[in-house]
């Protein structure tokens, strides 16, 4: 049996970005605890205010936001925190060589259903040791991420990490409340028949987009020759979590729905750390036509079109693209 612990000790990850791990994952037991009280620990519903992306915040977006950021702000390494909760990114300890980003609770609108959660981290690299970070500091594109992963609060917590080259996963024991190295190698086929959208918001799409969904509704009568199936957990980390375990394909495409918002998933505290999970696996991570982790930030808060998973219908979405352009 290999805990994480060991893992992190075995495998020749960098002392501090282990620790800064460490930290977060400890966060995520006490989430995934209060998770399994539900109701009973008085965590679902509205906090009462927005965020600054001008989303109503739940109970429980404010409570993880809060537990990340208190524990990571003792954690020495640690040099500066940007969430999705937070309007600006703060700063932690100076001397520290890593900044930390996370979406704290992924899946929001699943708390109060008593669905699949998660929690999302980035780790990048703190260039200006000794001064106080800034929003700036994190500006920094996805390829450059030390380790990135996810925490999914289901049927069962687990944890999928990425601190080499490889993808690994482990499971929360709730005997020892040790994470247990389940999967030493995680890897994505290049072909799946499985598909997530959100098709309600199909009228605001790209042509290519709704080319490709009309494809694959059409399935076996179509140009595609064959069926494809719909799964939408409304929950990137469970979306991403099933095409890690047996492939697929997840997009959140770009669409006209809200003015000056180029698709509804942030780059920094979702895409990025999932797109390096997703091509360390073997698939491949895109915004329909660039590769995400190439995207320059210009604001710790951006928004970026998704499309990732499967490697060939990831190709087959970006040649749809390029070509209507041509
Ligand atoms: O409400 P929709 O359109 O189904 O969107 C679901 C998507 O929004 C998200 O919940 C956004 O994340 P947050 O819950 O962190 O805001 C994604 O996890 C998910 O893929
Ligand atoms: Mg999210
Ligand atoms: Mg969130």
């Amino acid at each position: 049996m290999t805990t994480l612990a060991h893992y992190l000790k075995t495998h020749a990850v960098d002392a501090a970005v282990s620790d800064v791990i460490t930290t977060i994952t400890e966060v995520g037991k006490t989430i995934s605890q209060l998770l399994k009280k539900g109701a009973l620990a008085d965590i679902l519903g509205e906090a009462g205010n927005q965020n600054v992306q001008g989303e109503e915040q739940k109970k429980l977006d404010v409570l993880a936001n809060d537990l990340l950021l208190e524990a990571l702000a003792k954690n020495t390494h640690c040099a500066g925190v940007a969430s999705e909760e937070l309007d600006d990114a703060t700063p932690a300890n100076a001397d520290g060589r890593l900044l930390v980003l996370f979406d704290p609770l992924d899946g929001s609108s699943n708390i109060d259903i008593n669905m699949a959660v998660g929690t999302i981290f980035s780790i990048l690299p703190y260039q200006r040791q000794g001064q106080t970070s800034e929003n700036s500091d994190f500006l920094q594109a996805g390829q450059h991420q030390l380790a990135a992963g996810y925490l999914l609060y289901g049927t069962s917590t687990v944890l999928a990490l990425t601190v080499a080259d490889d993808v690994v996963m482990f499971s929360l024991d709730p005997d020892t409340n040790d994470y247990v190295l389940i999967n030493d190698n995680v890897t994505i086929d290049a072909d799946t028949s499985e598909y997530a959208i959100n098709s309600s918001n199909y009228r605001y799409w790209l042509a290519p987009m709704q080319q490709y969904i009309d494809e694959l509704i059409a399935g076996s009568d179509g140009v595609r020759g064959r069926d494809f199936n719909t799964r939408w957990v409304a929950a990137m980390v469970g979306d991403v979590h099933r095409i890690l375990c047996r492939g697929g394909l997840f997009t959140y495409p770009f669409d006209t729905k809200y003015a000056n918002k180029a698709g509804k998933l942030r780059l920094m505290y979702e895409a990025n750390p999932m797109s390096l999970l997703i091509e360390r696996a073997g698939g491949a991570a895109t915004d329909a036509t660039n590769r995400i982790l190439d995207i320059i930030p210009t604001d710790i808060h951006q928004r970026v079109p998704v499309v990732l998973g499967s490697k060939n219908e990831v190709d087959y979405i970006k040649d749809l693209h390029v070509n209507h352009c041509k």
